[in-house]
């Protein structure tokens, strides 16, 4: 079953909204917990114990994993491991993007099932040119699995690069271009996702292109329930997605869960 088909599926059985383990050392002594290795594997698994059994995706960020090294990079292939054993999807958040030979080392390391750190998808970053990405996309749709590409971010800083003009539009509308024909003729729903933060007040972009949208940004960062039914209306999909906003709740497991049921039900709604 395609990444796609399978997050079509998700939605419907549990909801759109995409949680972020994103184990930042200020959340972790807000936890109670050292800004060492024992306090971030105790973080990011209370976190999938709570929340990974009530939401279509899980999204770990890598690099609140890498700044401990290898033992940081173990804690994330359990939080892996025991996201998709709970029924979530996992979204590796890695915003990879290189030249093409060495963009298929990322892909093996994500998206091949025989990796430790084999994710359902990825995040990429196009901006060395679409075709570079050429390897991740091929290595997904060997494996059914997912990548979402940067179109649109959240951050203020994103539009220097993604509104700049080409000969045929925005260097963002290019990318929802590329999406489109690499989603062309998929059912339900295709593989291959853009990133557009919630926060972008507003967009003329074609947001239709037969794949979902990740939509982080919500919460935390400002965005809301009214700014994704406005933005995303056409989009075939959408997962507003929040970290903080969300983590910031624990360690008492019932409050994140409570919450993240009640966004589940809002965003439904
Ligand atoms: O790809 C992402 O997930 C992403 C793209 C973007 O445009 N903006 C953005 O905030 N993110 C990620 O989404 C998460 C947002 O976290 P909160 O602001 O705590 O909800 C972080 O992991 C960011 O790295």
């Amino acid at each position: 079953m395609t990444f796609g088909a399978r997050l079509h599926a998700a939605i419907a059985d549990r909801g759109p909204f995409c949680v972020g383990v994103d184990p930042h050392s200020v959340l972790l002594q807000e936890w109670g917990l050292g800004d060492d290795v024992a306090g971030l594997e105790s973080f990011a698994l209370t976190a999938v114990e709570a929340i990974a059994p009530y939401v279509s995706v899980i999204k770990p960020q890598s690099a609140f994993y890498e700044r401990f090294g290898s033992r940081g990079i173990a804690v994330l292939e359990r939080v892996i491991a025991e996201s998709r054993a709970a029924g979530a999807l996992v979204l590796l958040d890695v915003k990879r993007g290189d030249i093409g030979s060495t963009s298929q080392a990322y892909a093996d390391a994500y998206l091949d099932p025989t990796s430790p750190l084999a994710s359902d998808a990825i995040t990429v970053s196009p901006f060395l040119g679409f075709g570079s990405l050429d390897p991740i996309i091929d290595t997904a749709r060997r494996h059914d699995g997912g990548v979402f590409v940067l179109a649109l971010t959240s951050n203020k800083e994103g539009p220097e690069v993604q509104h700049a003009c080409t000969d045929d539009g925005t260097v963002a509308g290019r990318m929802l271009d590329h999406l489109r024909r690499l989603n062309a003729d998929a059912e339900p729903l295709g593989s291959f996702g853009a990133v557009v933060g919630a926060t972008i007040g507003a967009t003329e972009e074609d947001l239709a292109f037969n794949g979902p949208v990740l939509a982080p940004g919500f919460g935390a960062q400002g965005g809301t329930i009214a700014d994704v039914r406005r933005l995303f209306g056409t989009a075939a999909a959408v997962l507003p997605s929040s970290s903080r906003e969300v983590l910031r709740l624990g360690p008492d497991r019932a409050a994140m869960r409570d919450f993240v049921q009640r966004t589940n039900e809002e965003l439904r709604a």
